[in-house]
């Protein structure tokens, strides 16, 4: 919490907050004096003139407290809200550098409260802190001197009640702040079910497991409730005890403070402000309970979200002085013996693979279902690093290039595509933020996407949120549109085929071939069928990470059994139109 205060706050408006905070604290700690006073001096005596001053002494003094504690308020709420912005913007930038391997650790619900419920959390901290928490230990210890001054003999009765005030808050606070801890872990929990509920839905009905799903949400969200009710139970004995024992305070001062004055040993000014500092007392011990109720969520919460901000990203920019600086070279892709393992898996992930290609070349990976491809393209976006080998982009290792200067060079359609909320513009924009309406709608066309745009209304046209209202193969073309559109050295197009027709897929190959854009740009396909990647100057030929083959199309079918093995089933199937 105090790292996260110390990066966050800004000096200038923390510091008036405090000092608007101490003038607050003097203006109220003031005024019961001014009470005894007028009592004492004014009323007594019969003091018109006296009393007449000493009331317009009280009202300014309370006027100056009011501005003060409006103005601690703005400051420690903007200061707070100022906190918030900072943080969620710092987690989602480290996000934003995050690999798979990172969410996944994380857990991507996680990283959602992390960023949401524990910055409210942080967030109420820092104003509590900036408003109460220093507001109430110099109140309480101000308060409590003033009172001995003004009577030495009553303050032995927080002798009592204060030990009998602490044992009550630390009863209540060793068993309600464990269970505010588990209620944040508790919140991940809930927003894990439900994402999960929200993104399988369709799935979900058509199993029929809505009851299912239904009671495992119940479950996590019983559980929560409970935690909270329990919680919230031990908060709510706390404040009834507290108002009870400061009555009893209040009771027994009267009590006592009677007897001082028949005994003429005190006046009644003094007994009247000693009652106003000993409500003082216990109420900013009160607060101080509320603070307590606070700080612990507040730490727990901002230790979350110092281990996102600290955690130690796999794939790291080089050193400044080890780094490369892009050139214009013609575009040349090379994976030098690269084996590469997922973490913790036994098996490697691709072995010893090795190949070039280079400027106009188009490299296409065929391979059963896991046998690698995704992995290969994958490295060589970087968004994991080889265990052994090299990749070299354009003859540069891509490791001793900025993660910002190699998606420069490489442009590339994930298997799933991915769309924003917005319009077609602005997706394609995503790619090239320059793009002119012109060359839009040549990237639409060549990714065989124009008509179907037109039809939804052009440019313009709004595109929800994951792209839900295009199909699977519209969905795909329009991410194939804005890779394209991209100025880059190598696009890389991950099964991103696999969702069009075979007329389709064959009329988009042909216009990514034809397009003076690409002409010069390695192109990178990833295919299942034979026909996709039959024409591609390169293929790869995986299976379980190991590269069985390695040629063009003729010489892999005239040598190679793992291809021809891929052919004749999918002639079997039908699957292939021109092997
Ligand atoms: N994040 C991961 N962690 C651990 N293992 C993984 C991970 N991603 C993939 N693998 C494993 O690595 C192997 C290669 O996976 P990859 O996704 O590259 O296959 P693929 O050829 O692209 O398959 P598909 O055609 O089904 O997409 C598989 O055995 C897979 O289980």
């Amino acid at each position: 919490m105090i790292k996260i205060a110390r990066k966050n706050l800004a000096v200038i408006p923390t510091i008036f907050a405090v000092v608007f905070l101490l003038l607050q604290v003097f203006c109220d700690l003031y005024l019961p004096t001014i009470t005894a006073d007028l009592i004492d001096k004014g009323v007594i005596n019969h003091d018109l003139a006296y009393i007449k001053h000493e009331g317009i002494m009280m009202l300014l003094v309370s006027l100056v407290g009011l501005v003060a504690a409006a103005l601690n308020t703005f400051f420690a709420s903007t200061q707070a809200m100022s906190v918030g912005r900072k943080l969620r913007k710092q987690v989602f930038d480290k996000v934003m550098r995050f690999s798979n391997k990172e969410i996944s650790e994380l857990g991507d619900s996680s990283l959602i409260t992390r960023s949401t419920n524990d910055v409210v959390q942080v967030q109420t901290v820092m104003f509590q802190t900036l408003r109460m928490m220093l507001q109430s230990p110099i109140m309480m210890i101000a308060a409590i001197v003033l009172a001995y001054h003004r009577e030495s003999k009553l303050t032995m009765i927080f002798l009592i009640s204060l030990p009998v005030l602490a044992v009550t808050v630390v009863i209540v606070m060793s068993q309600a702040v464990p269970l505010f801890r588990s209620i944040q872990k508790k919140t991940d929990r809930i927003n894990l079910v439900f994402r999960e509920g929200l993104t399988g839905v369709r799935v979900i009905r058509a199993f029929n497991q809505d009851e299912r799903e239904q009671n495992r949400f119940n479950t996590v969200n019983e559980d929560y409730t409970e935690t909270g009710i329990k919680a919230f139970t031990w908060v709510a004995f706390l404040f009834p005890t507290m108002t009870l024992i400061l009555s009893l305070t209040n009771v027994a001062i009267i009590w006592y403070g009677a007897h001082l004055i028949a005994n003429q040993t005190m006046q009644v000014g003094n007994l009247i402000s000693f009652l106003t500092y000993a409500v003082q007392i216990l109420f900013s011990f009160m607060m101080l309970a509320m603070v307590f109720v606070f700080v612990p969520r507040g730490v727990a919460s901002a230790r979350r979200i110092n281990e996102v901000l600290d955690y130690e990203v796999a794939v790291k920019d080089p050193k400044p002085s080890e780094q490369l600086r892009l050139t214009s070279k013609a575009p040349r892709l090379q994976f030098d013996h690269v084996n590469f393992r997922y973490q913790g898996a036994e098996k490697l992930s691709l072995n010893n693979c090795d190949f070039e290609v280079t400027s106009g070349q188009t490299l296409a990976i065929i391979g059963g279902t896991g046998s690698g491809k995704s992995t290969l393209v994958n490295l060589i976006e970087r968004l994991f690093d080889p265990e052994s080998g090299q990749i070299k982009i354009n003859g540069m290792p891509i490791k001793r290039l900025s993660q910002h200067d190699l998606h420069t060079l490489v442009s590339i359609t994930q298997q799933k595509a991915v769309l924003f909320a917005g319009t077609i513009r602005s997706n394609m924009q995503f790619g090239y933020p320059n793009a002119s309406d012109e060359e839009i709608w040549h990237v639409l066309e060549v990714a065989q996407a124009r008509d179907f745009v037109e039809e939804a209304g052009g440019l313009d046209a709004i595109v929800e949120q994951d792209g839900a209202n295009f199909s699977g193969g519209q969905r795909q073309r329009l991410a194939i549109a804005r890779t394209i559109i991209k100025p880059a050295s190598i696009y890389i197009f991950d099964d991103s085929f696999s969702a069009l027709d075979f007329k389709t897929d064959a009329k988009l190959r042909q216009a990514l071939k034809a397009d003076s854009k690409l002409k010069d740009a390695v192109k990178v396909i990833v295919a299942q069928r034979v026909s996709t990647v039959a024409d591609a100057d390169l293929i790869l030929v995986l299976e379980d990470g190991e590269l069985l083959g390695k040629g063009d199309h003729q010489s892999l079918k005239a040598n190679n059994q793992t291809y021809r093995e891929i052919i004749a089933s999918q002639i079997q199937k039908g699957v292939t139109t021109n092997a």
